[in-house]
């Protein structure tokens, strides 16, 4: 079994507690890495990544929300800020495989972000150990798109708000402090269009798709132990980075 291959079916759950038969972990993992090359690769760095990491003394802060919320930007600017390591979602080392899980069918593009996590929070244990760390997206991320795309329908369709689905892995390194910035639908779309990159199949989704961006904020908003603080991210960057700074001297101690 690997931590984190299973997110699909047991979302929130951790790898201890999955039950044999509904589990994809193992079976997935066996499946992907005859058939994608890079799967194996993968594994072999999960395989690697030491099980319950310990955070270091500094703050360890996520950022989370839709795209084009503003996360890519405030991050960059809360690192500056406080002289932290900025770290995201999937991690730097397995970026390169990202659009070849991409393109897979939903579970295994799934526990491919469900890995990334577990290889993240080696990386968050080290850098918490040297200074702040600022994360763009974590665990919620892959929680509730998971969520999002495995319901159909409206958010009153969701899992109900106490679920199983919406709590953080116990294996799982937990973060201080985890801010959701949401704008609204039309600021969204301008920033999209600002932009002007690329957009994933997931994206122009999410473009199209309002019930499907309402139930993505929902589950956010549902994800417990830790969390999500919500932040109006619609101000300016200047006005938004004032009240994370704020948020972040509150919650956390630098
Ligand atoms: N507070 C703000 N006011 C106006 N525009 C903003 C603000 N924050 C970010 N933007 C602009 O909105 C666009 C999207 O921002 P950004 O790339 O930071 O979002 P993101 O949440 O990281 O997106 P993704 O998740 O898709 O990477 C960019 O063009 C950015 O300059
Ligand atoms: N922890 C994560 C991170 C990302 N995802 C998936 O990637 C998409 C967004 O990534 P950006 O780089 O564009 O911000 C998002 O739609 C998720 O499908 C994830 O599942 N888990």
């Amino acid at each position: 079994g690997v931590r984190g291959c299973g997110a699909v079916p047991a979302v929130g759950s951790s790898k201890a507690e999955r039950p044999a038969g509904g589990c994809e972990g193992p079976h997935l993992s066996l499946q992907c890495a005859a058939r994608i090359p890079e799967a194996g690769a993968l594994l072999d760095l999960l395989e690697k990544c030491p099980e319950h990491q310990k955070k270091g003394g500094f703050p360890v802060v996520v950022f989370e929300g839709l795209d084009a919320t503003g996360k890519t930007t405030v991050t960059q600017s809360v690192k500056d800020t406080l002289n932290g390591i900025l770290l995201s979602s999937p991690p730097a080392c397995i970026s390169q495989w990202r659009t070849i899980f991409d393109d897979e069918p939903a579970p295994i593009k799934r526990a491919f972000y469900a890995a990334g996590n577990y290889i993240l929070a080696s990386e968050i244990a080290k850098a918490s150990t040297q200074a702040p760390v600022i994360i763009d997206r974590y665990w919620h991320s892959t929680a509730a798109y998971t969520i999002a795309t495995e319901i159909n329908g409206k958010v009153q369709d969701l899992p109900p708000a106490n679920d199983k689905v919406y709590q953080w892995p116990e294996d799982l390194l937990k973060p201080d402090l985890v801010l959701l910035l949401t704008v609204d639908p039309e600021e969204r779309v301008q920033r999209l269009h600002r932009r002007g990159l690329e957009k994933t199949k997931e994206e122009a989704e999410l473009e199209a798709n309002s019930l499907f961006r309402q139930r993505v904020e929902e589950s956010y908003r549902r994800m417990v132990n830790p969390a999500c603080q919500e932040v109006d991210a619609s101000p300016s960057k200047e006005e938004v980075l004032k009240t994370v700074l704020q948020l972040i001297k509150k919650h956390c101690a630098l």
